[in-house]
């Protein structure tokens, strides 16, 4: 049975205590159908998350056949069920792999079989075997919404929370999967409680638990409610409710609750002598009134949580997936990756001859160049500004991709991603799917954007010169992705991410100091975060010293060593990691 004693959830406003939920007394036995009612905005949604541990409750007790969850510990990731308001499934996914995915991430099985024998079994129970092959974008609401409830029963939780699992359909149905979260109320002795705004079909549920301003103004059986508000039909409650304040309301409820509740007993007795429910394997059919101390009863097969390494592969196939089957993310990539380095050579074809001038100026003609120091400078200034060019053209153009790798890759999925973690999944399963999914990225454009360019203007560097420019290319792409990675998954919105990645990427050419050098003050203080800056340093300390001097001869900014340049770089990919961990381990629901 689940018990909620007094339980109230207050939140500050204006620094006065305000209780979204204040409390709540109802006691819910097992194989029970429950509907959450009241107005919009009474605290349906906010009960459902105390229940679910989303919301810690600020006072009183939930119990779970008899044990209390705040003392001792929440029930496991498997034994509840969240179905939110939003769609937890990827569109370009097919709702076969939806729920296979769902069943990797939150249940340990035993070999293939058993993770087929269970999709199958939840695809059956949710009506979605037939349309098991179809895209979830293709799927209809009501559709949307089973699949929502399969990817739950994947792990048979023992409480199925539902969240306005039937706004926005149909009456047809709404019907249907009222009649469904029936049905599923009756297997397993599983406890189901739906949020709705709806009034319809209020005979299907063993109770309806009306809300007002987030105390309780009725819990009873529904054919009892109109009888309590003193209504003709259900539409009237909610008018109704507004005749008198929620106190009113509320203390009047704890007068007359008995026997209401003396009624949903009869009921219950009445389908377990009919044999309606079907009470958990192992587990005698628990008795509404009994509390159990923990671990005196058999416990009915335990449903584990998958390991990290099955988590991650599961996260890291599912990517690919999602990334392949969006044509137009697949063609973003592409084009990037070989328009970028086309552009940087369409701008190199200048400068090559001028590198080569530079090359035979001063191997064949020495003397000659001596004598026209003047035409040696202009050289010397031409092929510098074209080799420090062509460098942080590269630079930048690879802090371009970085953004447009992860600005979006977890802020935009974050409330699926709050959905698995509240499922069981692990924040260091997720992010090391994603680091490995960007650095396949990283490693493609950095080594492409190198060689590319290197077959039409040869980098000249000097001993292992060229291998250290890839590396620096590599090193700023991967900070680059990683700080971007961590800005995602700070931040609150997708847009807010992509917003603040472009404006990072878009600072680092001016405060780099390779195009103009910054004011002392400004440089010192900036330098250190601006990664453009060391790849491209790193990059022309690379160079061989002749290519390297006439790029001095341009630029009145300092350059650092290259292993300083690799330090700060790495550094760079740290920090933007340890962001990022930070910001999965953050609870984000809303
Ligand atoms: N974290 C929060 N901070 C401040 N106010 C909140 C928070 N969560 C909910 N509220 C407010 O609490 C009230 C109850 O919200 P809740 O979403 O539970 O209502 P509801 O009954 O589910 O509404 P609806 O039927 O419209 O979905 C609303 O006024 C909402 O704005």
């Amino acid at each position: 049975m689940l018990e909620l004693q007094d339980v109230s959830f207050t939140i500050q406003k204006d620094g006065e205590s305000v209780n979204l939920v204040d409390q709540v007394n109802i006691k819910v036995p097992r194989g029970h159908f429950m509907a959450i009612v009241g107005p919009s905005g009474c605290g349906k949604t906010t009960l459902l998350k105390v229940i679910a541990g989303l919301n810690p409750e600020s006072a009183g007790g939930l119990f779970w056949e008899g044990r209390n969850l705040s003392i001792e510990g929440d029930l496991d990731a498997s034994d509840i069920g969240y179905v939110p308001q939003f769609s937890i499934a990827y569109d370009p996914l097919t709702v076969d792999e939806s729920v296979e995915a769902a069943t990797r991430l939150r249940v340990k099985v035993r070999n293939m079989e058993d993770l087929d024998q269970r999709i199958d079994r939840v695809l059956e129970e949710t009506g979605l075997a037939a349309i098991a092959d179809r895209q979830v974008k293709v799927l209809s609401g009501g559709q949307k919404r089973r699949l929502g409830l399969a990817m739950e029963l994947v792990s048979d939780p023992k409480l199925l929370l539902c969240d306005e699992v039937t706004s926005g359909l149909d009456p047809r149905s709404e019907r249907e999967i009222v009649r469904l979260l029936h049905d599923l109320s009756r297997k397993e002795g599983r406890i189901v409680l739906s949020v709705t705004h709806s009034l319809a079909h209020l005979e299907l549920y063993d109770s309806i638990l009306v809300l007002h301003e987030g105390r309780v103004a009725f819990h009873g059986p529904p054919d009892q409610v109109t009888h309590y508000f003193s209504v003709h039909d259900t539409e009237e409650i909610y008018p109704k409710l507004a005749t008198q304040t929620s106190e009113r309301w509320q203390s009047s409820w704890m007068k007359h609750r008995e026997p209401y509740y003396t009624k949903l007993e009869r009921n219950r007795q009445r389908l377990v002598d009919a044999g309606s429910l079907e009470m958990p394997r192992q587990e005698e059919a628990p008795d509404p009134s009994a509390t159990t101390p923990l671990g005196t009863k058999p416990q009915p097969e335990k449903v584990r949580t998958p390991g990290f390494f099955t988590q991650f592969t599961t996260l890291l196939s599912r990517r690919w997936r999602i990334f392949f089957r969006d044509r137009g993310q697949v063609f973003l990539q592409l084009a990037i990756l070989i328009c970028f380095p086309l552009l940087v050579t369409l701008f190199s074809e200048d400068a090559k001859g001028q590198i080569a001038n530079l090359s035979d100026t001063r191997q064949t003609d020495i003397k000659e160049m001596i004598s026209e120091e003047a035409m040696v400078k202009k050289g010397q200034v031409q092929v510098g500004s074209a080799v420090s060019g062509i460098i942080m053209f590269q630079v930048i153009l690879l802090c371009l991709m970085a953004s447009n790798n992860s600005a979006r890759e977890i802020a935009a999925e974050r409330p699926i991603f709050e959905k698995e973690k509240f499922g069981g999944l692990r924040p260091t399963a997720y992010l090391a799917s994603k680091v490995t999914f960007l650095a396949c990225l990283v490693l493609a454009q950095s080594l492409w954007m190198a060689v590319f360019v290197n077959m039409f203007a040869p980098f000249r560097g000097g001993t292992g010169g060229f291998e250290s420019h890839i590396i620096f290319l590599l090193l700023v792409n991967g900070g680059m992705t990683a700080i971007c990675l961590g800005i995602s998954s700070l931040m609150r919105t997708a847009e807010q991410a992509s917003l603040l990645s472009i404006y990072l990427v878009g600072f680092q050419l001016p405060l780099s100091g390779a195009v103009l050098a910054l004011p002392g003050a400004v440089e010192s203080f900036t330098r250190p975060f601006i990664s453009a800056y060391w790849a491209w340093s790193g990059s022309v300390k690379a160079l061989e010293p002749k290519v390297q001097d006439a790029v001095q001869t341009v630029i009145s900014t300092s350059l650092s060593e290259k292993q300083v340049c690799m330090y700060i770089l790495a550094f760079h990919i740290g920090a933007g990691l340890i962001a990022a961990w930070i910001g999965t381990r953050r609870h984000q629901w809303d």
